[in-house]
């Protein structure tokens, strides 16, 4: 049984507990708000590990990870210049935990920043303890500056976007394209039956609907203030997906090109058997012109100056292996890759039960694999423990993130 002593409170473990997990439904209070709440100085001891928060707002003194960990963090604050940084792995490591925490940091730190998910099953609202479904940009409460949320849902607007497609006889589509940035693709698909095109949607349709996003981050006036946006991915796979899908409409598009060259082609044919000029803008044009988007996307996924992405992991040997697998691809993909979160390491203790002296042992091992993993090795370790309640909700999103990015 855990207990919690302070030299001003003493409270018990469930009291704690709840207390922390009640954080959400004071996230709409200023911050200043939460110090009265968290005006005290505990310590907590469990049987097998121990953890101590020292100051105001779950900033911890010491930090009860195995070894100190420097994750560069200066690095990734300093400049003013927009910087992206893409959170990524296997499902359920932890991904939103560290980006949402790392978003929090960015913005406590000066930095206006925007986090968004392209995970189709999102928890940035759980993280958040915020609802920041819509599709659109979310303030979030708490940190010094502004924080967004984005939580895109492809699924959701390629629902959408079928039923426009059906009610509006066709006209829908071309509007709810265009705000998803993809007006171009609607302009040069009307002709070919785009409501057909759904119904069998082609590989990489959600991720184009993410990636028109990414887009008008480039472009829109509205995005134009954040120097920091986050990702947080969605598992290894899709992320994968995501990198190269530039590659794969680059390659849509020159098909396009040609089947509507052909189109064109015939029905200047059949006009010119009945006197009728071609008047619309030359669509190969504007094709080329999105093509030219999709490059400027993959050219700033692998900017070195401008972007990076984060391997979330934990010390298992299959997360393990999956993560080696990632950062092959990553490093294949000419993604820049510089390091390694190891998220839910035990913290140390002087007395393990049996449980947790075999789970470090396991954890110790898998440790070691990626020291001597060819891909992970090269990469900084940043080692974040497996912490005993719930991160929901910026204070406590903002305790993680500065045990974990230092
Ligand atoms: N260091 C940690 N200590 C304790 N719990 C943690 C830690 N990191 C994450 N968790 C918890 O693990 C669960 C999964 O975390 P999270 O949602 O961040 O993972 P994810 O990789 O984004 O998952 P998914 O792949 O499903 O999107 C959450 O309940 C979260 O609170």
């Amino acid at each position: 049984m855990a207990s919690y002593t302070s030299s001003a409170t003493k409270i018990t473990a469930s009291n704690l507990m709840s207390f922390m997990g009640n954080f959400h439904h004071y996230s709409h209070l200023h911050k200043s708000h939460f110090s009265t709440f968290l005006n005290f100085k505990p310590t907590l001891r469990t049987n097998c590990g121990s953890l101590s928060i020292t100051r105001r707002n779950f900033q911890v003194k010491s930090v009860a990870t195995p070894t100190e960990s420097i994750t560069g963090f200066d690095e990734m604050v300093s400049g003013t210049s927009r910087k992206y940084y893409m959170l990524g792995g296997k499902g359920g490591v932890g991904k939103t935990s560290c980006a949402a925490s790392l978003a929090v940091k960015f913005a406590n730190n000066g930095h206006p920043t925007l986090v968004v998910s392209t995970d189709p099953a999102h928890s940035l609202s759980d993280s958040f303890a915020q609802d920041l479904t819509g599709g659109t940009l979310v303030p979030v409460e708490g940190p010094n500056s502004p924080l967004f949320a984005l939580e895109i849902n492809p699924e959701k607007s390629r629902e959408e976007f079928r039923s426009a497609s059906q009610t509006n006889g066709g006209s829908g589509v071309k509007d709810f394209m265009d705000g998803m940035g993809l007006g171009m693709i609607a302009d040069q698909l009307g002709e070919l039956k785009l409501g057909e095109l759904l119904d069998t949607p082609p590989p990489g349709l959600d991720e184009a609907v993410a990636i028109s996003k990414v887009i008008q981050f480039l472009e829109s006036q509205e995005y134009n203030m954040f120097t920091r946006i986050v990702f947080d991915t969605a598992p290894t796979g899709h992320t994968l997906r995501l990198l190269s899908l530039p590659d794969f409409l680059d390659a849509s598009i020159g098909k396009i090109v040609k089947l509507r060259q052909k189109i064109t082609s015939a029905t200047s044919a059949i006009k010119s058997v009945f006197g009728q000029e071609e008047s619309k803008p030359d669509a190969a044009e504007k094709l080329e012109k999105l093509r030219e988007r999709m490059i400027k996307v993959r050219e700033l996924f692998r900017d070195t100056k401008s972007t990076e992405f984060v391997i979330v992991t934990i010390p298992t040997v299959m997360a393990i292996n999956e993560s080696s697998r990632l950062c092959a691809s990553l490093k294949k993909e000419s993604v820049p890759v510089k390091r390694v979160v190891v998220n839910q390491i035990l913290p140390p203790s002087s007395s393990d039960c049996k449980f947790c002296a075999m789970k470090r042992k396991d954890q110790a091992r898998a440790l070691g694999m990626i020291e001597s993993d060819p891909e992970l090795s090269s990469l900084t370790m940043i080692q974040a423990p497996l912490v005993d309640v719930e991160i929901r909700g910026v204070p406590a999103l903002q305790f993680l993130g500065d045990i974990v990015w230092k």
